[in-house]
């Protein structure tokens, strides 16, 4: 079946063109990991690690990275009814790097254990990535980057966004090395573990 317009997915080259060529998506998927490595060794020194700490073998030195490419629709979201472009959520990687169109509509909470909580805009930057830190994170660093809770609220206009996520490393690798880490979890049990809440996403009303 075919509406005749966007068909370009369902050529087989398409995969081939994106595994060999060099597309705009991929050029940013590696502008994304290249960034995502300098964080991470600028982590290294804010937690006193080793230089190349996050690199050994099994930690990030062959890490998956996601790149989402995301449409929000016209929609006006009703957070009184729980309509959102995406409800509120903690990212699950390490940290994400987002770009956005310069319509509004990401919002942060500052003190996730507020109640109520308030929420923040956050507007894009031209020429930046707004970074938002990830459960994975959290864990690492056993509290002193918390992740982020934030949404999408719909305000009546397109939006676009592109969302680039370093998830993690080797699945069997334990979460440890950060002397004062109070828990190690599995990257694999990580994993498993937000396979199964994230309700916040699930409120996404547009389709990506
Ligand atoms: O589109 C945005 O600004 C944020 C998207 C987001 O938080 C997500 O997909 O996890
Ligand atoms: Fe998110």
């Amino acid at each position: 079946m075919t509406d005749g317009t966007s068909t370009w997915y369902r050529k087989p080259t398409a995969i081939p063109d994106f595994i060999n060529g060099t597309s705009k998506t991929k050029l940013e998927l590696w502008r994304c990991s290249a960034l995502s490595r300098r964080l991470l060794s600028l982590l290294e020194k804010t937690l006193g690690l080793e230089s190349g700490f996050f690199s050994q073998p099994g930690r990030f030195d062959a890490p998956t990275t996601l790149l989402r490419l995301l449409h929000y629709t016209e929609e006006v979201s009703r957070p009184d009814t729980g309509v959102y472009g995406a409800g509120a959520h903690t990212d699950y990687g390490m940290f994400t790097l987002l770009l956005t169109d310069n319509v509004p509509g990401l919002q942060v909470c500052r003190d996730k254990e507020a109640s109520p909580q308030v929420w923040e805009d956050v507007l894009p930057k031209e020429g930046a990535y707004i970074v938002n830190l990830g459960d994975m994170m959290q864990i690492w660093t056993n509290g002193r980057y918390r992740s982020t809770l934030h949404r999408v609220v719909k305000g009546g206009q397109e939006r676009y966004s592109i969302w680039a996520n370093y998830v993690w490393g080797a699945l069997n690798e334990a979460v440890q090395g950060h002397p004062c880490r109070i828990q190690t979890i599995h990257v694999k049990a990580h994993v498993y573990a937000i396979s199964h809440r994230k309700p916040g996403l699930l409120q996404r009303t547009s389709s990506p």
